[in-house]
């Protein structure tokens, strides 16, 4: 079986051709090889279904077997509006961890709290678990961390407030381990053909969890980087979000991909995605999906399909699981049926600051055993941080 044939059977050919993937597709890979073209959008790359217009503030849906329009970036009208520069992106979560004490206190102060008390007693050391379970920190961590301190304060005699205070972040950090790689993986990368491919990133996780406003907030965080980005809208299934990812993208000059039909497969718009950042030479595209969790076997197929017929034009570079730090154990619940499915090499957590359950980075890493790589910690364009341990503890401690 041919290599077009076999792909066409993989995305399933009466979907492709109602995206608009099929004839142009099909008509350009028989004409012989497209060369990857790197160099920057606008350089001339050609996919089947986009209209490519980065200054555009809702894109164009693409129409059956369109040839792409790519808006030259010197073309551009002169009433475009002015692109928004993304906040830098180094010092994030240390300028944002006030917001990581929720409408509470922050849990470091209120284990202090308790920890400062003259002499404590099997009902402070009671409380201080409780105050940790209640922070979703998970039982297993919770009493490593309860028998940590109770050596260091009975046996060890560790008393002044500074010095519990230090005993406690270091412990702390230990739990949330810094050793972990929370590098995002955006490097293009070079195929065993010699040829650059972006690097895929699919963000994956139950509805209303954060993945579209993820993905225009990472396309931010890219784009403050200086990388060039790509969004693909394969969240088919909710009619506006396609509308909500193209007007994200928009505001930093990012094109999406996308259908314009509501339903569409979703592995057709992934597909046609990675081929527009492969032909326009973009670094990382971004690809958002609507990963409904009605049942593992359909999560399956559907998640499956998408990462099979990612995988024949780029490698997938990461699947970043979104979760919604104030789901508590259903979260977690969802976690291991998306790591099961989808092969999860990072972790999104938002909505950290709408909750004071800061502890659910250190359960939800046990878990999975895969690393927190970002947080969401509002619903501003740049409330979305690179994680980091020490940074993190410091906003538990209320520092
Ligand atoms: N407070 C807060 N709100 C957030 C954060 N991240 C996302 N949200 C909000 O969560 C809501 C849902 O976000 P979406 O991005 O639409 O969620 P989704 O997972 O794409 O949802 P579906 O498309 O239905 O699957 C929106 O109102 C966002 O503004 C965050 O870090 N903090």
């Amino acid at each position: 079986m041919n290599e077009t044939l076999e792909l066409l059977l993989a995305i399933g050919l009466p979907t492709l051709a109602a995206v608009g993937v099929g004839a142009a597709f099909v008509a350009r890979r028989r004409g012989g090889p497209t060369p990857p073209t790197p160099g920057r959008p606008g350089d001339g790359g050609r996919a089947a279904t986009a209209v490519l217009d980065p200054a555009a503030p809702a894109l164009a849906a693409p129409t059956a077997a369109a040839a792409v329009e790519v808006a030259p970036e010197a073309e551009a009208p002169a009433a475009a509006p002015a692109l928004e520069v993304p906040e830098p992106v180094v010092g994030r979560l240390a300028r944002l961890r006030g917001r990581l004490a929720g409408s509470g206190s922050p849990l470091g102060a209120r284990l202090l709290a308790v920890l400062s008390r003259d002499h404590l007693t099997e009902d402070d050391w009671d409380e201080l678990e409780e105050t940790l379970l209640l922070a979703d920190v998970g039982a297993g961590p919770s009493a490593e961390l309860i028998a940590d301190l109770r050596t260091a304060v009975r046996v060890a005699g560790v008393r002044e407030p500074a010095a519990v205070r230090a005993l406690l972040r270091e412990k702390l950090i230990a739990l949330v381990d810094p050793a972990l790689d929370r590098s995002l993986a955006t490097a293009p990368v070079i195929g065993a053909d010699g040829l650059r491919r972006p690097a895929v990133l699919l963000v994956v996780g139950v509805n209303g969890t954060g993945k579209t406003t993820t993905v225009g907030k990472l396309a931010r965080v890219l784009v403050a980087q200086g990388s060039t980005v790509v969004l693909g809208a394969a969240d088919t299934f909710r009619a506006a979000a396609a509308e909500q990812l193209a007007t994200w993208g928009a505001r930093v000059g990012v094109p999406t991909v996308r259908s314009d039909r509501d339903g569409a497969d979703p592995a057709a718009v992934a597909f046609d995605a990675v081929r527009t950042g492969r032909d326009t030479g973009a670094d990382v595209v971004l690809v958002d999906t609507a990963g409904r969790l009605q049942n593992k076997a359909g999560l399956m197929d559907e998640l499956g399909k998408i990462i099979r017929v990612i995988t024949r034009e780029a490698p997938l570079s990461e699947v970043l699981l979104v979760l919604d730090a104030t789901t508590g154990q259903n979260g977690l619940n969802q976690a291991r049926v998306f790591a099961e499915v989808a092969g999860v090499t990072g972790i999104v957590l938002t909505k950290l600051d709408g909750t004071a359950k800061g502890g659910i980075v250190i359960a939800v890493q046990r878990e999975l055993g895969v690393p927190v790589k970002l947080i969401g910690l509002g619903e501003g364009p740049d409330d979305l941080a690179p994680f980091d341990a020490a940074a993190f503890v410091d906003g538990l401690l209320g520092d």
